[in-house]
């Protein structure tokens, strides 16, 4: 097992996280045991992704850390403090973007104000809301409704919803996985960008390895169901990452190295 920890002080820590799901099948009681002592830190300001097979648990890691199911065993500190449910600081994107169809993209990014501290407060919250649009190349769209948005835009649109409550930790599930590949590249750039000025600590998941060497400081890699990080690998390429990285040598380095984890005769290709 290699050591997935870094050094220095933890902003969110995960400590030999467990998740068991039961499932009822045909009267049975079915054990299905999705993520296996996952442990790593990320330091504030740090991006991770989290790479693995369809089914490891990818989408479990980032759901228990969000507070939306609970772990079985292990533990997940915030800041040191012991996370038992949906946490204000963090925030989290899947990728659908869904945004409320009836609603401007305004009102659409002030939707979690609106739900959590009332309509007053969302209302207060319109400039930085609108300073988000602007960074996110949105602000002539605030009065438009989703149907008037490509699908980059509708998912930069949720990005800025996802920041309006200034979460601490960013949480995104495949965010970019229903964009074309084009689209996908320029969204990295500007998710990038967006993550860097705020200084966010970022975690996401997702099937692409190029988006995960892209966007990370640290690739964490998994292993098939039941998920564990079989490796922690730093990506040392210069910020702001720019596209045409991706074809150089270093870059490519890591996608053999990230490959052959997940599909080569390794560690991270093993059942346990
Ligand atoms: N609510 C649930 N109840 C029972 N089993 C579940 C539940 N959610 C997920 N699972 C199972 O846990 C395992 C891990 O699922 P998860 O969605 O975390 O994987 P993933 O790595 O995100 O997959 P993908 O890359 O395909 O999205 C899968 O076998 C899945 O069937």
């Amino acid at each position: 097992m290699h050591d997935v920890r870094s050094d220095g002080d933890a902003i969110l820590r995960l400590d030999n996280v467990n998740k068991h799901y039961r499932r009822a099948r045909s009267g049975q009681a079915d054990i299905i045991h999705a993520a296996k002592d996952v442990s790593f830190e990320l330091e504030r300001g740090q991006m991770a992704s989290l790479v693995g097979a369809s089914g490891c648990g990818k989408s479990t890691v980032l759901k228990m850390i969000a507070g939306l199911i609970p772990p079985t065993g292990g533990e997940i500190t915030l800041r040191g403090e012991a996370l038992t449910g949906p946490n204000e600081h963090i925030g989290i994107m899947f990728q659908q973007p869904t945004l409320l169809p009836w609603r401007s993209v305004m009102e659409n990014v002030l939707l979690p104000i609106e739900i959590r501290e009332g309509r007053k407060a969302a209302n207060a919250a319109r400039e930085r809301a609108t300073q988000l649009l602007e960074m996110a190349g949105l602000a002539e769209f605030a009065s438009a409704v989703p149907s008037e948005l490509s699908g980059g835009m509708a998912q930069r649109a949720a990005i800025c919803r996802m920041l309006v409550t200034q979460p601490e930790i960013l949480l995104l599930d495949e965010p970019f996985g229903a964009l074309d590949e084009f689209t996908r590249e320029q969204m990295n750039v500007e998710f990038e960008r967006i993550c860097r000025s705020r200084e966010a600590t970022a975690i996401i998941v997702t099937h692409s390895i190029q988006e995960a060497i892209f966007l990370a400081d640290s690739v964490f890699v998994m292993s098939p169901r039941p998920g564990r990080i079989v490796k922690r690998i730093d990506i040392d390429l210069p910020r702001p990452r720019t596209p045409d990285m991706i074809t150089g040598n270093r870059f490519n380095e890591y996608v053999r190295e990230i490959h052959d984890l997940l599909f080569g005769s390794g560690e991270g290709a093993s059942h346990d």
